[in-house]
């Protein structure tokens, strides 16, 4: 048996402001910054010692790692870090505010590009103010791996090549592993994990700064589906929220 522990970042400052984000480097909200700790004694409480973290390229994931990890005695943890666990790239609605999108395209495109497995934003131009063609940390990524918008099959495509080759070793090696990313990066985790169709995948949300706790067998598959929020409730209101957000 292996333990994986999946947070996604607390709030950042353009989920508070209701912006499609993606890949545009936001940091926490002052409340973000709260979940992330609060997320951190979740795991001291329900007495989960992860052994190593791994986290996307982005600022508010690694904040949260740190942040929880500082509040679980656990700052000097062994880190990873990986493109490959971004927050799915948002295209041309990068920075664009989700209820106006709404607004101006109706609902079903803006459920379209927001939660369907297949159908990608337009893709952002590469002098967009919110484009990250130049961004340094991207450097050594070939370009053509580049994404310049991605729809979450694209997420699950460059996601999954992490996970066997990053973080299974970890788990084969008995490691509690913690991934701090991203609502869609963990939505095509969790897709892959427990075995999520295409279609049912749109209905499922991640909530912010909550841990979700699985328990793998010998093949890498949980134990119990869904896994388990160390906090039920609190999980359930968050998740609403994230489903009705740009309405
Ligand atoms: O804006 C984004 O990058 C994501 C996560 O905050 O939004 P959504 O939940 O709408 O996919």
């Amino acid at each position: 048996m292996a333990t994986l522990v999946l947070l996604r970042h607390g709030e950042s400052d353009w989920n508070a402001k209701g912006l499609f984000t993606g890949w545009v480097d936001v940091s926490l909200s002052a409340k973000g910054e709260d979940e992330a700790r609060r997320g951190g004694r979740l795991l001291t409480d329900n007495g989960l010692r992860p052994d190593v973290v791994h986290t996307s390229l982005l600022t508010r994931a690694i904040q949260t790692a740190q942040l929880a990890l500082a509040e679980a005695d656990r700052i000097w943890l062994p880190v990873k870090r990986s493109w490959r666990l971004n927050e799915r790239h948002y295209g041309a609605l990068q920075g664009k505010n989700k209820a106006q999108t709404r607004e101006e395209f109706g609902d079903e495109q803006f459920m379209l590009w927001r939660r369907s497995y297949d159908v990608p934003p337009p893709p952002i131009a590469d002098d967009d103010e919110y484009s990250q063609a130049g961004d340094p940390r991207y450097a050594l990524l070939p370009p053509e791996l580049m994404p310049r918008t991605e729809c979450l099959k694209d997420v699950v495509e460059r996601m999954l090549p992490y996970w066997y080759d990053e973080i299974v070793p970890d788990l084969a090696a008995g490691r509690t592993v913690l991934v701090a990313a991203h609502g869609n990066s963990l939505r095509a985790l969790v897709k892959h994990l427990d075995g999520i169709s295409d279609e049912k995948i749109a209905g499922l949300n991640i909530p912010t700064g909550i841990p979700l706790v699985y328990e793998l067998d010998a093949d890498f598959r949980p134990t119990r589906p869904g896994g388990e929020y160390l906090d039920p409730e609190a999980a359930k209101a968050a998740i609403e929220a994230v489903a009705n957000q740009g309405r």
